[in-house]
């Protein structure tokens, strides 16, 4: 629980701030604002300005925030990196990204990944700039890159070696994979002379349990970079529809590069979902050509039940695992992807049919029937677990809907369509009759006491939202977000109320097609 979030009587950040020293919050607040009108690097569709073409005298530009969702897939994962369609839609949960621009005597560039435990810092002038800088070797913020340049992984690598040594081995990984994922985009998108920056990362996203927490904080990061290197115009209301479009794929183009870091071959639907938000159709039959999307802006409403087994589980681990099933059963395996894929062109068909209708039984149980079908195919290409399958078991127990893994399985995430429940007739003829009401015991209540017990977690949260939207700067209610206190906010409440998550109309910006 948040402590400052029940703080009362005025808006939580008014409140936290008043005890905290109302003259320095202004002053910075003042400055922010200043150097908002000074460099507007999001506001408007900007002359591309190189960022070390800023004269010395410039103002530091303010903090920012970046912030993108994570995902469910509803259909398709594991036969999406095999070139089939996949269906996957943007979830509440969301990671955010704090930008804080230092004074040009530091020359260093931060990480401060907190939920993961990363603090790491590298001096600017010392990176390999002219491995990543070389003509041959060099890409434009425009560029697409659909694979990792092993020279420039290699020539990373040294730098690499120095974060966190004396960590887990377990952590270690975890901390190595976003740190590269970062590394290469700010070598591929900065320069030498980029400003020295702290980035900090918080995320409601649980990690790696299959709801797209990489893909989300690689969104951020390429957001994040593209803005500093003004390669982004908007987010703005009145912002024509292609030219929005054309700043999200230049994020996702990127993003999927940030990806590609932490999990070695992704389809890339997570990061176009995460991207995009909405719901997406997504297939890439060619690694070396764009992928086929189709935003689903009218995405139904569908009642899910979203459960983490909370077993851990490498994404990466899991599509190998697919890889190999595919080598020694060539003929098997392409069957079980075909038949995923037939069942999520068959959801696509019944959910753009303008009479499927998400509150009627029997339009929901015949797409429950697609999700049960859909999880025992992943069952039989190896990527289910033991948790997955008790989950399984307790919600067909409970008889309150159909299940299936989401993302890459192994552990992780599980959703349920749930079945529509009947509206309740309270007024039984038992009861009419003044006879004591002995309610049945709610099926549902009683599964969530099983979930709970067993160790599983529940999330609450709702399909098809916003993809990659920004703050900048990052000022909530007059009051300017400080390193400190978004570092230390509690939990997913306190990051979401300290940074005005949801509150659109407001200072957040979404490109919105
Ligand atoms: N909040 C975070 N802060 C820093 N790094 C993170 C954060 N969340 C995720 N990561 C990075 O992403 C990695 C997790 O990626 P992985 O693909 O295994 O899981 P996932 O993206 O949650 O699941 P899936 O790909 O199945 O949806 C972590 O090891 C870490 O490097
Ligand atoms: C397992 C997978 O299909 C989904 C992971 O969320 C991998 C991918 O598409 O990159």
């Amino acid at each position: 629980m948040n402590g400052s979030a029940t703080n009362g009587t005025t808006k939580p950040n008014g409140v936290r701030h008043a005890t905290n020293g109302t003259h320095a919050r202004s002053k910075s607040r003042e400055s922010a604002e200043d150097t908002h009108k000074e460099a507007p690097a999001v506001a408007n569709t900007l002359k591309r300005i190189p960022m070390h073409g800023r004269k010395e005298s410039n103002p530091l530009a303010p903090p920012f925030i970046v912030s993108a969702p994570g995902k469910v897939i509803v259909f398709g994962e594991h036969a999406v990196v095999h070139g089939k369609a996949a269906i996957a839609a943007a979830i509440s949960l969301r990671s955010y990204l704090l930008v804080t621009t230092l004074s040009k005597s530091k020359r260093t560039v931060s990480l401060k990944f907190t939920d993961i435990g990363l603090d790491h810092a590298w001096n600017i002038p010392d990176l390999p700039w002219k491995a990543f800088q070389h003509p041959t070797k060099k890409k434009k913020y425009y560029d697409m890159v659909t694979s990792l340049d092993p020279d420039l992984v290699e020539a990373m690598q040294p730098h690499i070696a120095n974060v966190s040594p004396d960590a887990k081995p377990e952590a270690r990984k975890i901390h190595i994979a976003a740190a590269s994922s970062f590394l290469y985009l700010f070598l591929s998108l900065g320069s030498e002379l980029s400003p020295p920056c702290i980035y900090a990362m918080r995320s409601a996203i649980p990690i790696a349990a299959g709801l797209g927490s990489s893909a989300s904080i690689s969104v951020c990061m390429s957001a994040a970079l593209l803005i500093q290197c003004r390669a982004l115009s908007g987010p703005h209301p009145d912002q024509i529809s292609h030219e929005a479009e054309e700043q999200l794929e230049r994020i996702n183009r990127w993003a999927f590069v940030g990806e590609m870091l932490i999990h070695g071959t992704p389809s890339g639907v997570d990061n176009t979902v995460a991207t995009h938000g909405r719901a997406v159709l997504f297939q890439r039959k060619d690694y070396s050509k764009p992928p086929a999307v189709k935003i689903l802006r009218e995405f139904p409403e569908l009642p899910l039940l979203l459960v983490n087994t909370r077993q851990p589980k490498s994404t990466s681990a899991e599509v190998a695992k697919v890889a190999a099933l595919k080598q020694r059963h060539p003929t098997v395996a392409d069957g079980i992807l075909d038949s995923i894929d037939a069942i999520t062109r068959s959801v696509h068909e019944i959910i753009s049919d303008e009479t499927f209708d998400p509150r009627s039984e029997e339009s929901i149980a015949h797409l429950g029937e697609l999700f049960s079908i859909n999880h025992a195919l992943l069952t039989a290409l190896g990527v289910s677990h033991p948790k997955l399958e008790r989950l399984r078991y307790l919600v067909d127990e409970a008889g309150v809907g159909w299940t299936k893994l989401t993302g890459a399985g192994g552990g992780g995430c599980a959703i349920t369509l749930l079945r529509p429940t009947p509206s309740t007739n309270h007024s039984t003829s038992s009861q009419l009759n003044g006879e004591a009401a002995h309610e049945p015991e709610d099926p549902m209540r009683l599964l969530e006491q099983k979930l709970q017990d067993e160790g599983f977690e529940r999330y609450e949260t709702t399909l098809g939202g916003d993809g990659v939207g920004v703050l900048y700067p990052a000022i909530v209610d007059d009051v300017e977000i400080h390193q400190e206190e978004f570092l230390t906010a509690e939990g997913r409440q306190g990051i979401e109320e300290l940074v005005g998550a949801g509150r659109d109309g407001e200072a957040w910006k979404y490109w919105r097609p």
